[in-house]
Formats: structure tokens, C-alpha cells, sequence
């Protein structure tokens, strides 16, 4: 039982959120709130260790004199809240280790000293706020400091000389300037794109004379050996250097500014963005409702200077099985909205070839050069698999990138599962549905391969990002994404940052996607929508709590499908697909069975 007094400093707390009555129901005084029933409250020993308020919609103020009273919290994390204001006095939590603040609205400075006395904190996540202001200088006084996220945020000024050993580091889109201190320049260029003001290692962009006042001026020893004459020419290399650098940032605007226009019809058809908004990833029949429409009508702009100016050269073919395209084919083709996910909006487009291609824009996809996405998307190009969706082509612009692939007429499982309870439904049968769980786990077998040295090979993996062909075998989609995203997007749109491994400890593994394959196959044997798909977690079946509870009292049975109850004579097999599923879907990661052994088990599974 965690002390009296922490219940109370607890429920102090959720008064100072805004709607929290509703959110926060299952903080009740009269239930502990170690008892695994109050919502984000993390316990160890019944001691209270984390506060992890992720995804609520909170508001309001936050009441840190009680959070203070709570005296063995280390982690907090109010990630993507809906808080906004001045930074709270987080500054009072002497002892946190994990401040996660991202995807908020804070505003405003943070006071230079506000860290003076946080000597525990690890990790600091305040990206995808607003904000502003110098980046504190006593965020060189913590010495445990590994991971620090400013990105997304309105930081100005140059950047502190940070010298710990720090392991994961982003301050990219913010205002920043001056040179780069050594200490940080291991960090690859991605975590510093964005800042126009930025110079220096690993940035192309060397600190000229126009930063001197950030470089020690030559001593009156240097300027003796080597002669004024030695200034003069360093002085008119540098100013010729200038001259050379505005002259090719001149010719690059122009041409951005080109390829801007060339993509209007897509992207910048304020109807098609208007229609993107609405979230309809179940039913089909919500993609109709939105209408059709020739893409290229809507905007005299785009088809008019857009078409006469684009070539096939617009979009990158990385994949021509299907036929080639280009810019002009899509403009014409019929678009339908398909939906708003995580990572972007996705719309049909039937083209007049008579191929139909989903085009997906991508969010926050801007950490990433022209050379590096260009490699990713020619390596998923190659991919040859039964059991996964190669891309065909891709487009790529500073603020947007379009990732093409082939539509695929029957839908997601998620669809066929639970959208419109249709024949696609009742075909749904026992070897069906095994079929899919044995095409999913070879499909990711084959990732697992291909993308072996990554941390997320799939990343994202749930119902919706299964596709499936016109025979029920199954293709995944929106794989291996995590490395071209930016974190903080990451975080809020990707499946694998929804297991307890990343909200309980922050942490992710290949453990995760385990994690995310299980809670599919706890999806194909109930027929239950899953819970965990929802961000708040409300509506839908808690899968893993449910399995867990009638595996422990011996009701295993009652779990099946009902749809799937003439199929007697293979309960035996779906029992056992039903005990991969929660072995999969085991809390702790260490505890969990690995990939491999998870395929494994699953093709064991007889018909
Ligand atoms: N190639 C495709 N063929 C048919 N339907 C598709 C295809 N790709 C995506 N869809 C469907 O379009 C809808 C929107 O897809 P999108 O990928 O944008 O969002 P999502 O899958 O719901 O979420 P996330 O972005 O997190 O993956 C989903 O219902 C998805 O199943």
C-alpha cells in the first residue's frame, strides 16, 4: 500500500487538471493507487516510482507542490497533453530522473537555473512545445544527464558547451545559432537540421567570419609569425567563400521553389486537405462519403503551371513492376481519401493506366537529407516478399515526402475484422485467419533479416497496417519507418511506442514489436477491437488484461470468436495461437518470447 498522505497528494493532483474527473476516474480514494487500477500510476513495492500521464488530453495547471510530496517518484512524464503556459516548477522534484514533457504546448523561457538542482535527471524530453528563449546554461550542471530532446521548439541563442556523456541528443528545428560545441559534434547532422543559424561539425556548413565573436580572435603572438599579409588573404578567401555560398543558395531556392510548385495539385489542394482531417480508418464506406474527385481539377495552379512543368522525374520509381508513373498520371488520376494516420494522411488515386495507388503524405519526415531517403526508400524498392507491401515510387520535398504504393482492393485486417460486418467478415474462417497469422510472421521473419541491426524492424506494426490480397494472405505496411522519423512524431504515431516497455520505462527493443504482434493476434482469435489502439486507451477490449485474467482462471474457451464456434474440432489450434498471442503479449520484455521463437510457435499451429 503506497502511504495515505501520497493517495491524497495524488488526488490534489488530479484536481488541478481540467476534465480530469472522467480521464482520471480510476483515481478513487478509497483504492490504492498501487492496487494497478489507477490509470498511469507506476508502483515498485508499492512505492510510487513513475507518473506516466501519456496520450489524456490533460489541461489545466499542474500542481507540482503535490507531485513534490510523492517522495520515491523518479519518472514523470505528461507526453502529449494538451498543457500550455510557463514551464511548471518541475525545478521542485529534486530527485526526478525523467522529465518528459514532449508534444505539449509550453511557452515561453526557461529560467537559465532552472536545473540547478535536478542533479538526478537522465533523460529531459521537452520537444513538439513551444519553447523559446536560450537553452538554460545549468543543463551543463547535471551530470547523469544521456538524453536530451529539444527539437520542435522556439529555442534561440547558441547552444551551452555540454560536456556529459550524453547518448541520445536532438535540438534540430529550433532557432539556434553559432557553432556547434566539440563535445556535441558526434551527433549525426540530423539532430541540428532546421536551425538556419547553425554552423560547424557535423553540419556542411563551416563557422565563417560572420561568427568570429564565437572563436577566440588570433593572439598578437600568431598574427608576429605569421605576418598581417597572412590576414589580408585569409580575409579575402573567406569573403570570396561568402559570395560563392550566396550564389548557390540563391540557385537552390529557386529550384526548391520550383519543385514547391510542381507538387501543388497533391499537395496543396486545399479541398483534399480539408477531407484529410477526418479520421476513417474502419469503414470503407467513409472514403465514398468524402467523394471523388479528379485530383488536378481542384487547382487551376497546379493544373496549369504544375503539369506543364513536371515530368516523370518528379516522382522517384523505385519500384516498376507495376509500370512506371509520374507526376502528371496522379494529377489526373481520381482521388478518394482513405484516412489520417499516425504518420500522415493517405488518399487513393485511380489512375487512368488503370492502376490505383495509395499515396501516403508524410509528416515530419524533415530530419532526413535527399541522399539518405533516397537510399531507404531504393532499399524497400528492392524488398521481393509474399508477405510484405514494396513501395513503387516516392517524392521527396523538404517539408513533405510522398510515399506511393500499390492499393490494395480488399483493405487492412483491421477493416476486414471489424469494419462493416460484410461477407469480407464471414469469410473470416479458422484457416483464414491462421493463414494471416503465419503470412505475418513470415512477412516479419523477413524483416527481421532485412532490417536485423535496427531497434524497430517493423515499428508500427498493428491491424490497420496489414493489408491484405484478393486470397487473404496478408502484406505489411509501414515498416522500418522509425529511423527516418523525427522522435517526437515517433512517440505519438508509432504502434511499438504504446507497449509498456516505452511507457513504463522509456525504453524499446525488438521486444516491442513482439509485444505489437501479439496484441494482432489476440485481435484475429477474439475478434476483439483492441483497446491499445485507442491513444486514451477508452473503448474497445483490453485484449492482454482480458487473456490474462481467463488464461489464469482456466476459461480460455470463452475467449474464442464466436464467429469461430464451428470450427469445434480446431479449438485445440486456436488455443494454442491464443497462448502465443499472450506469451507475446507478457508485460515484462525480458520475460517475453523473442521474434524468433514467436514465429516459430506460430507456424507449429496446425490447420
Ligand atoms: N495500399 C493500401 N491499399 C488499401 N488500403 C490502404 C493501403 N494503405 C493504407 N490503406 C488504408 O488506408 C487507411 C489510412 O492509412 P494510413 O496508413 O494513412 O493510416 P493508418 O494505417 O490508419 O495509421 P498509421 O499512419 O499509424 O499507419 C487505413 O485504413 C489503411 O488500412
Amino acid at each position: 500500500q503506497a502511504p495515505p498522505s501520497e493517495t491524497q497528494s495524488l488526488l490534489k493532483l488530479k484536481q488541478s487538471f481540467k476534465n480530469s474527473d472522467k480521464i482520471l476516474s480510476s483515481w478513487i480514494p478509497n483504492v490504492s493507487p498501487c492496487s494497478g487500477t489507477w490509470i498511469g500510476v507506476v508502483c515498485f513495492n508499492n512505492i510510487i516510482t513513475g507518473l506516466h500521464l501519456s496520450d489524456l488530453s490533460l489541461s489545466g495547471t499542474i500542481d507540482v507542490d503535490a507531485i513534490s510530496e510523492i517522495r520515491g517518484l523518479r519518472t514523470l512524464s505528461f507526453v502529449n497533453n494538451s498543457f500550455t503556459g510557463p514551464i511548471p516548477q518541475f525545478n521542485k522534484l529534486g530527485t526526478i530522473k525523467s522529465l518528459l514533457l514532449t508534444q505539449n504546448q509550453f511557452s515561453g523561457p526557461i529560467p537559465q537555473d532552472f536545473f540547478s538542482h535536478l542533479n538526478s535527471l537522465k533523460k529531459i524530453w521537452f520537444s513538439g512545445n513551444k519553447f523559446s528563449g536560450d537553452i538554460p546554461v545549468s543543463l551543463t550542471e547535471l551530470d547523469l544527464l544521456k538524453e536530451l530532446h529539444l527539437e520542435s521548439n522556439e529555442f534561440s541563442g547558441q547552444l551551452p558547451n555540454l560536456k556529459q556523456d550524453i547518448k541520445s541528443f536532438d535540438v534540430s528545428n529550433n532557432k539556434l545559432e553559432g557553432p556547434i560545441p566539440e563535445g556535441l559534434s558526434k551527433f549525426g547532422a540530423v539532430s541540428f537540421a532546421g536551425n538556419a543559424n547553425l554552423c560547424g561539425k557535423p553540419l556542411e556548413k563551416p563557422c565563417d567570419g560572420s561568427f568570429s565573436s564565437y572563436y577566440s580572435l588570433p593572439s598578437p603572438e600568431t598574427e608576429n609569425r605569421y605576418g598581417s599579409g597572412w590576414a589580408v588573404k585569409v580575409i579575402v578567401i573567406l569573403f570570396l567563400a561568402v559570395i560563392a555560398a550566396i550564389i548557390f543558395l540563391l540557385v537552390k531556392s529557386k529550384q526548391r521553389r520550383r519543385e514547391d510548385d510542381d507538387f501543388s495539385v497533391v499537395s496543396r489542394d486545399s479541398n483534399v486537405d480539408e477531407v484529410m482531417q477526418v479520421h476513417v480508418p474502419i469503414t470503407r464506406a467513409s472514403s465514398e462519403r468524402v467523394g471523388r474527385r479528379n485530383v488536378g481539377e481542384s487547382s487551376k495552379r497546379g493544373s496549369g503551371m504544375g503539369g506543364a512543368r513536371t515530368g516523370i522525374g518528379d516522382i522517384v520509381m523505385v519500384n516498376d513492376e507495376k509500370g512506371s508513373f509520374g507526376l502528371q498520371d496522379l494529377m489526373k488520376a481520381a482521388a478518394e481519401v482513405l484516412g489520417n494516420g499516425g504518420l500522415g494522411s493517405a488518399y487513393k488515386a485511380a489512375m487512368a493506366n488503370g492502376l490505383s495507388v495509395v499515396v501516403k503524405r508524410m509528416r515530419e519526415m524533415n530530419k532526413i537529407g535527399k541522399d539518405v531517403f533516397d537510399a531507404e526508400m531504393r532499399q524497400f524498392g528492392r524488398i521481393r516478399h509474399t508477405n510484405i507491401l514494396t513501395p513503387l515510387a516516392y517524392h521527396y520535398r523538404r517539408e513533405e515526402k510522398l510515399f506511393v504504393t500499390e492499393y490494395k482492393p480488399k483493405g487492412s485486417l483491421l477493416y476486414v475484422l471489424h469494419g462493416d460486418r460484410g461477407t469480407s467478415h464471414s469469410e473470416l474462417t479458422w484457416p483464414i485467419r491462421l493463414k494471416i497469422a503465419k503470412g505475418i510472421a513470415r512477412g516479419l521473419s523477413f524483416l527481421y533479416t532485412e532490417f536485423s541491426t535496427y531497434d524497430l524492424p517493423h515499428g508500427n506494426l498493428k491491424s490497420c497496417n496489414v493489408l491484405l490480397n484478393d486470397d487473404y494472405e496478408p502484406l505489411l505496411s509501414d515498416y522500418a519507418f522509425q529511423p527516418l522519423i523525427n522522435p517526437s512524431v515517433a512517440v505519438q504515431s508509432m504502434f511499438a511506442y504504446k507497449t509498456p516497455d516505452y511507457i513504463q520505462n522509456q525504453k524499446l527493443s525488438q521486444k516491442a514489436d513482439v509485444y505489437c504482434l501479439g496484441i494482432i493476434i489476440l485481435e484475429i482469435i477474439t475478434g476483439k477491437f483492441p483497446s491499445q489502439y485507442h491513444s486514451n486507451g477508452k473503448g474497445g477490449t483490453d485484449v492482454v488484461q482480458w487473456v490474462l485474467t481467463a488464461i489464469s482462471e482456466r476459461r480460455e474457451a470463452e475467449l474464442i470468436d464466436p464467429e469461430l464456434q464451428n470450427n469445434a474440432n480446431s479449438m485445440n489450434q486456436m488455443l494454442q495461437l491464443l497462448q502465443i498471442g499472450a506469451a507475446c503479449t507478457e508485460s515484462n520484455p525480458d520475460q517475453r518470447v523473442h521474434m524468433k521463437e514467436a514465429i516459430r510457435r506460430i507456424e507449429e499451429v496446425q490447420l
